[in-house]
């Protein structure tokens, strides 16, 4: 069971001539199983946020705990993605999708046939002695996610994971990120610019305020829209009310920036 917590967190860039508040007092829990989005205006925090929650960074004031205990970019039960894919050309994909699971001493039978399979549900199992030059870009951010999942992490954070790959096939994607993850039954954190894609796979999106980045709303995605694919979702009245709802928040908060 995945208990995150964010409690009255601030972070501030400190360098010997600057100091840059990047995040103001963030509040908030997520709890197992969900899908939560950070959406906000550029450099309103969004990525440092989770690079706190991964434990990467440490709150200059509050606390990320994870299941009662401090984060730390050592835990293995969280998983990152992000915009590239970062394989390794040199590796076939099998060995890319291995090698989490290498590195953390997890390499046994039962693990390579929790990679295979994750391989196999994104459509990519003949691929396995292939290096990653030969695929294309969605294929390579396929592997990203089962390597992602192959070392069974309970909570993955991703960082617009999809936003580098052509409109098409992030659509396509996005529906297949949220069968496996709802199958795996996993909790996510996903930053992304697009409201759309918040509002179709999340079950809340925190809006977070230009920088300083502070919460400036949360939205409860309607269930309705929670109960569909993506793709599915885009096509409900609920979905374009709430975008346009979203879209005039950002717009108020891109304003207040100057
Ligand atoms: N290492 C750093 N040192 C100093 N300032 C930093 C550092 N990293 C980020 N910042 C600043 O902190 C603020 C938040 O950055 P962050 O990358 O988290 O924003 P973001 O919302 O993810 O941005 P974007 O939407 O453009 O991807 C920005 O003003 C950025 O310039």
């Amino acid at each position: 069971m995945v208990n995150l917590r964010v409690d009255d967190v601030s972070l501030t860039y400190l360098s010997k001539s600057d100091a840059t508040k990047a995040l103001v007092d963030i509040h908030f829990s997520v709890e197992d199983g969900e899908f939560i989005s950070i959406l906000g205006p550029s450099g309103c925090g969004k990525t440092t946020l989770l690079s706190l929650v991964a434990g990467i960074l440490k709150p200059t004031s509050g606390t990320v705990t994870l299941d009662g205990i401090p984060t730390s970019s050592k835990q293995a039960n969280i998983g990152y993605m992000l915009q590239q894919d970062y394989l390794f050309p040199w590796l076939s994909i099998e060995s890319n999708i291995m090698l989490g699971q290498k590195i953390l001493g997890m390499d046994k039978p039962q693990s390579k046939d929790l990679a295979l399979s994750l391989l196999e549900k994104v459509g990519l199992l003949d691929k396995l002695t292939h290096y990653p030059a030969q695929l294309s870009g969605g294929m390579r951010q396929r592997v990203a996610l089962v390597r992602m999942m192959a070392t069974n992490p309970s909570l993955l954070l991703l960082d617009e994971p999809f936003s580098a790959l052509d409109y098409q096939t992030k659509l396509k994607l996005e529906d297949l990120v949220a069968t496996i993850l709802k199958e795996e039954q996993k909790t996510a954190i996903l930053v992304t610019h697009d409201i759309g894609e918040a509002i179709a796979m999340s079950d809340r999106v925190i809006l977070l305020s230009a920088r300083p980045g502070r919460i400036a709303k949360i939205f409860d995605i309607p269930k309705e829209i929670r109960g569909v694919l993506p793709f599915e979702a885009r096509q409900l009245s609920s979905y374009t009310e709430l975008f346009n709802e979203i879209w005039k928040e950002l717009e108020s908060l891109e304003t207040n920036k100057g």
